[in-house]
């Protein structure tokens, strides 16, 4: 397999070093300014991507966009790790479908965090039928991360959302006034060097109950993109999210 990777941080460089182990080569590695003789290219362009015969992006949440229209416009199968990005998803998916792209996104790729939204999923079906039991997502990632709330937070609260009838709207600011029963409070944290911890509180007068999904490292992200990286780049076309390889 030839991989291009796009944005060299954190996770870029994992993705790099995760590939080179299975054997795959690295034929492209995109950042605006990362200072290091890897970087193959600056910026995206059909003749930097020629090689690839797939792409994983964790860049930014301001370049997420016109990478993926790119990827979708050359018809490079790519898998999208960048979050802060999904309040377009409508608008990327159409585009995406038009082009008769291959693309999956997700704002986690750990199959840990996939199976912790199951288990979220499952518990707000239960916790419906108890009125007494409000609930709230928290979030705590390192100082460096760019964007709030996580990915994976606005994933879980859709869990909780999609569930729990009494919960209409996610609230994700500081709140300098009462929560309203039916929102759901998403809050976020920064500090230090913590890879990615997730919450859910679901409290009643009598008890809490509490689900952790707590990462100890950024391997199971980059072990999960390119698990997706080989999916994707099979010849199948769509606008997919990592439920929808699990499922399959
Ligand atoms: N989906 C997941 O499983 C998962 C896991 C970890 C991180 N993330 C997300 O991935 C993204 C990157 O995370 P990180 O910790 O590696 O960040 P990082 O800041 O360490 O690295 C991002 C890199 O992208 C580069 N970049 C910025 N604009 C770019 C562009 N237009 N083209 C190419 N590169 C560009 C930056 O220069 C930087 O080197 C974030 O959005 C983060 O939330 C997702
Ligand atoms: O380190 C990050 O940044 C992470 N981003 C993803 C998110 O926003 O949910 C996944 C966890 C790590």
């Amino acid at each position: 397999m030839r991989i291009g990777i796009v944005g060299y941080g954190r996770m870029g460089h994992l993705i790099e070093s995760l590939a080179r182990q299975k054997g795959w080569k690295v034929v492209a590695i995109i950042d605006p300014v990362m200072d290091s003789p890897s970087v193959t290219a600056r910026t995206l362009s059909a003749s930097a991507m020629k090689e690839c015969d797939v792409v994983v992006d964790f860049s930014s949440p301001e370049s997420a966009v016109d990478n993926i229209l790119f990827y979708a416009r050359e018809d490079i199968p790519a898998v999208i790790g960048t979050t802060g990005w999904h309040e377009r998803l409508d608008e990327v998916r159409a585009q995406v479908d038009e082009n008769r792209a291959a693309i999956i996104y997700s704002g986690n790729f750990s199959i840990g965090v996939h199976l912790f939204v199951s288990i979220v999923r499952h518990a707000a079906r239960l916790i419906d039928g108890f009125d007494d039991y409000d609930a709230l997502v928290s979030e705590l990632h390192h100082a460096g991360k760019a964007d709030s709330p996580s990915g994976t937070a606005l994933m879980i609260a859709t869990a909780i959302m999609d569930n729990v009838k009494r919960k209409k709207h996610v609230e994700t600011g500081r709140l300098d006034r009462m929560r309203a029963a039916d929102e759901l409070h998403v809050v976020s944290g920064r500090v230090g060097s913590v890879p990615g911890t997730h919450t859910v509180i679901f409290d009643s007068p009598a008890d809490t109950l509490e689900l952790t999904h707590r990462a100890r490292s950024r391997e199971g992200f980059a072990y999960g993109a390119l698990a997706a990286a080989q999916w994707i780049a099979d010849g199948r076309k769509g606008f997919f999210t990592l439920d929808d390889m699990m499922g399959a």
